[in-house]
């Protein structure tokens, strides 16, 4: 326990080797402050998004670009800084949880980023937050080689990734640490501590602090972040403008404030990321209860050709580019397989989904797997040519509308049976993933991550809700998605070896997926009844 200055600070979460290297006294004190001067407008801004959220599921508000705001997206005078050191050509970026292997891997992988993430692939137990800590700490300082068992060599090679970390969202909290008793933002956790240890170093090897911000829903939680940033460069001494941020559109509410969002953090910004599934997820949550225009087709029909998904990211290249800031794309979900036909499947999709983003003028992109940097780099190399990014494209042809984003019907398709079931058998393979620490798991040959588990849940209970009709004229009840859930149970449980958590896995997707009301995220009451490990 530390106790300094004015505030109670107390680890409640188990120790770990090294873990004092990490929750040193002057980092905690860090973090409390941190704490202590944002935890009450988190709250707030938490409080509204619900109470929006209702407004908008009872039709009481009407998604639209905010009028009070039409200055700042009328007025063309605006830019974000510069890109940072490290920053400039992001053709490539991986992505992936902060384990030790992983972090190498990853750093070594050819992408010019490397997004280090304690989100969507994280599973936040108390030890995969304080060991991801330790292994960016360590590989910031080049001191994290390593040799397995197996007498593998894991060793930093020349010229890796630019870092870039991807804090908690705002919801989700930090129990294992207490200040005055009460738990933390898990944003301002990992933030805190990454930039504590970590801020003066990337500096001075030439690089910074920069961020991916996950799940916002308004430019006022960009607001946020932006003074958070001020107040710890202030408080560490270092230059205003240093940290660099780019924030994920991910939620339908942001498609609708992407130039609001630049603007609140234009001396810190340094791009916007389509987070593609996280969005389809937000789409599908905050219009769950609107009848049979808002419903979408089964999961693997939801691509990001449909007119809906592509207007929100032209729009994002169009703002993007307007203001000097980087557009970068999203994540497909196929990866590397061990059966040829699969592999090949999978690396045609990639291939695609790169070569769309690319000529949608993109300066970058997403990949979930080292065996796929190539294939990104190989079409952003030929759209790019000698240039860095495509941030001259400024897209004006591009002309989207509210109307043109909430377009949910556009997508078409159908729900079948065997969409239902794969939702169900995903989600108790992935929650079950997620419960033994593992936030990134490969099920059915995709990448599968706490935003594409929500969608499959959140699918389940939206067809339920809207009584949503197979092409044979069944409906889906919560009676039959017992009896398929019933099945894929067993036939999960048939696959997977003892020792895995299916019973609970079973027992949170009941709750979220066939409750009265949708619970807002999977994450935090499994985090809250499962995952916290606090004496
Ligand atoms: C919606 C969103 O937010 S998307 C972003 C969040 N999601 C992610 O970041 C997913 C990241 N990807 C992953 O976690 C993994 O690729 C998985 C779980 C999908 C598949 O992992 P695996 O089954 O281990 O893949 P596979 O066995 O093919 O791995 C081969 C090697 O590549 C490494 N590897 C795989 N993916 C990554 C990655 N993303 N970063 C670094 N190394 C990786 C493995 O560690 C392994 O290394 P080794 O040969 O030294 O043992
Ligand atoms: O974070 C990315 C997403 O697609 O969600
Ligand atoms: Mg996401």
């Amino acid at each position: 326990m530390a106790d300094k200055l004015n505030y109670r600070i107390e680890i409640t979460g188990p120790t770990g080797d090294r873990f004092a290297e990490i929750l040193t006294p002057a980092a905690l004190e860090f973090v409390a402050k941190l704490d202590n001067a944002f935890a009450g407008r988190r709250r707030e801004l938490l409080d509204e998004r619900r109470r929006r959220r209702e407004r908008v599921q009872t039709g009481e508000e009407q998604l639209d670009f905010l009028p009070e705001t039409r200055r700042i997206r009328a007025d063309d005078g605006w830019h974000i800084a510069p890109p940072a050191p490290g920053l400039e050509d992001r053709r490539v970026e991986i992505t992936g949880p902060t384990d030790r292997k992983m972090t190498v891997n990853a750093l070594n992988s050819g992408a010019k980023v490397w997004l280090a993430d304690f989100e969507d692939a994280t599973s936040p137990t108390w030890h995969n937050i304080v060991d991801g800590q330790l292994n960016l700490f360590d590989a910031i300082r080049r001191n994290i080689d390593f040799t397995t068992e197996s007498g593998k060599r894991y060793t930093i090679g020349e010229d890796p990734a630019t870092i870039v970390a991807r804090p908690r969202g705002w919801h989700l909290v930090e129990k294992h640490i207490r200040i005055d008793g009460r738990p933390l933002s898990a944003s301002l956790v990992d933030f805190g501590l990454y930039f504590f240890h970590n801020a003066r170093q990337l500096i001075a090897r030439g690089s910074g602090p920069y961020f991916y911000l996950p799940k916002l829903e308004n430019h006022l939680e960009a607001r946020l972040w932006n003074d958070v940033f001020l107040f710890a460069q202030n408080e560490l001494g270092i230059p205003r403008g240093t940290v660099r941020a780019t924030v994920l559109i991910e939620t339908i509410t942001a498609a609708f404030e992407m130039d609001e969002i630049l603007f609140e953090l234009r001396e810190h910004a340094a791009g916007l990321n389509a987070g593609r599934w996280d969005y389809i997820f937000s789409v599908i949550k905050n219009f769950s209860e609107h009848g049979a225009d808002f419903v979408l087709p089964d999961r693997a029909q939801v691509t990001m050709t449909v007119p809906f998904m592509r207007a929100y990211t032209e729009l994002l290249v169009r703002t993007c580019h307007r203001r000097g800031a980087h557009a970068i794309g999203g994540m497909a979900a196929f990866i590397p397989s061990k059966d040829p036909d699969a592999n090949a499947t999978a690396f045609e999709k990639v291939r695609q989904d790169k070569e769309r983003e690319a000529g949608d003028g993109f300066d970058g992109s997403w990949v979930a797997h080292p065996g796929l940097v190539p294939v990104c780099r190989e079409v952003f190399d030929s759209v790019l040519g000698g240039w860095p990014n495509q941030l001259g494209r400024l897209r004006e042809d591009v002309d989207v509308t509210a109307a043109d984003l909430l377009d949910v019907a556009s997508a078409g398709g159908e729900v079948t049976e065997a969409g239902v079931r794969a939702n169900i058998n995903v989600a108790l393979r992935y929650i079950d993933s997620w419960l033994r620490g593992t936030g990134a798991a490969a099920i059915h040959n995709l990448m599968e991550d706490a935003a594409t588990a929500e969608i499959a849940r959140c699918q389940v209970w939206q067809w339920i809700r809207n009584g949503t009709k197979f092409a044979d004229g069944t409906a889906l009840t919560r009676e039959l998605a017992v009896e398929f859930l019933d099945d894929e149970f067993e036939s999960v449980r048939a696959d997977l070896p003892a020792g895995h958590r299916l019973d609970d896995a079973r027992a949170i997707f009941t709750e979220t997926a066939l409750g009265e009301k949708l619970p807002g995220f999977v994450t935090t009451s499994a985090y809250a009844r499962h995952l916290c490990d606090a004496r």
